[in-house]
């Protein structure tokens, strides 16, 4: 049997492509390109096409025999959600409608969901944990939301388990150096941090520094994209085991302000790394840090990468390696 990875040709479905393979999974990957690189496609099964297209799905669902899906294909810029929140709900919301309903119609009833940290909006807790109060500042967060709504739904009247992973920032490249971060326009933080080091930005805007925090930059929670595409193979062992639904943060525990990243860069890399104060960028909470307490207890989950300094260490070997991204 197989599993359908929907965004596999993205930054963090490529590095969980990668995961599955090397435990020996039969991996199906769609994606539309979007934002998406064919070269990123580890898988030899790939289908270029739209989660929206009930087709494509039929063509998928029917051929191949699909035990599970990985849904990551979803619009995830927190500053752009408030801007376009109509984007959001269509390629979000009602695309993971189309999925579950072909997953319901076909059978399948296992998926692994990318959710997120911006489900929880302005955190009451520090560190947040699963059953903290979940009040989006962002339409993004709000459709993340609404995904995991309808998949509790789908659990009680069809039977589809689902796991939801709520991931904090994902930074950091492979390490066999073939595939990493390469997004167009790039809205990240570390990797625009990496890009004024590489000679491609003059400079880095700091989106706000009077938030209360310490340097009145925002806090966020690090954590690396290795250590995620490990998380979804357990989520995937977990539902074949124990055929149940749950919730899991994922985040290495250990905030860094805004100010506090960009010194680390220049550590690591060696550049002065320029800094201008911005206006802050909407949408955006304060502080974001997770408790991962429960997915370490009930996935076995355990970081690889646990320190800001190995995380911007393993993006910057990406970055040099491929200035330009996949089109080197
Ligand atoms: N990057 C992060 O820090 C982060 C943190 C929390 C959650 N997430 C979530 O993880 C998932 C992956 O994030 P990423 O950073 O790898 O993003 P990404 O943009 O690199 O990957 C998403 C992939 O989905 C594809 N896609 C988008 N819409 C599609 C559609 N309608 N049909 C088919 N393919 C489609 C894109 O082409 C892209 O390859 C997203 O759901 C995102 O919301 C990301
Ligand atoms: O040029 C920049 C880019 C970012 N930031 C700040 O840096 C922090 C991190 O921003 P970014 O790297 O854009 O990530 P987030 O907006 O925190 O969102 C990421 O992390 C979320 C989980 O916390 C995911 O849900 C999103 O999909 C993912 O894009 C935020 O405080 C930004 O305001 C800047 O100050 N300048």
């Amino acid at each position: 049997m197989s599993v359908l990875v929907t965004g596999g040709a993205g930054y963090i479905g490529s590095h969980t492509v990668a995961e599955l393979l090397a435990q020996g999974e039969d991996v199906i990957v769609l994606d539309n390109l979007q934002k998406g690189h064919s070269q990123a496609v580890l898988a030899n099964k790939f289908y270029v096409g739209d989660i929206r297209d009930s087709d494509v799905l039929d063509t998928i669902f029917s051929v191949h025999d699909i035990e599970a899906v990985i849904h990551f294909a979803a619009d995830s810029l927190v500053g752009e959600s408030v801007q376009e929140p109509l984007k959001y709900y269509d390629n979000n919301v009602i695309a993971a409608q189309r999925l579950l309903t072909k997953m319901n119609q076909y059978g399948v009833k296992k998926i692994v969901f990318s959710s997120t940290a911006a489900t929880y909006g302005e955190p009451k807790n520090i560190p947040i944990r699963e059953d903290d109060s979940t009040e989006p500042t962002s339409p993004y967060g709000e459709t993340k939301l609404a995904i995991e709504k309808m998949m509790k739904w789908c659990d009680n009247a069809y039977g589809i388990k689902y796991v939801s992973l709520r991931y904090f920032n994902a930074a950091g490249a492979h390490s066999d150096g073939h595939i990493g971060e390469d997004h167009t326009p790039e809205s990240h933080l570390i990797p625009i941090v990496l890009q004024v080091a590489l000679g491609q930005r003059q400079a880095v805007s700091i989106f706000g520094d009077d938030y209360s925090t310490e340097d009145g930059t925002c806090i966020r929670d690090y954590i690396h994209v290795m250590d995620l595409a490990n998380a979804h193979w357990l989520a995937l062992k977990r539902l074949r085991e124990k055929n149940e639904s749950g919730i899991f943060n994922l985040g290495n525990g250990t905030g860094f302000s805004v100010r506090e990243v960009i010194s680390k860069a220049r550590e690591v890399t060696g550049h002065p790394i320029p800094a201008n104060v911005g206006p802050r960028r909407e949408g955006d909470p304060a502080v974001l840090i997770a408790s991962s307490e429960k997915a370490k207890r009930e996935l076995g989950w355990q970081p690889g990468f646990e320190s800001l300094e190995e995380i911007i260490r393993s993006a910057w070997n990406w970055h040099k390696t491929h200035p330009n991204g996949y089109d080197k």
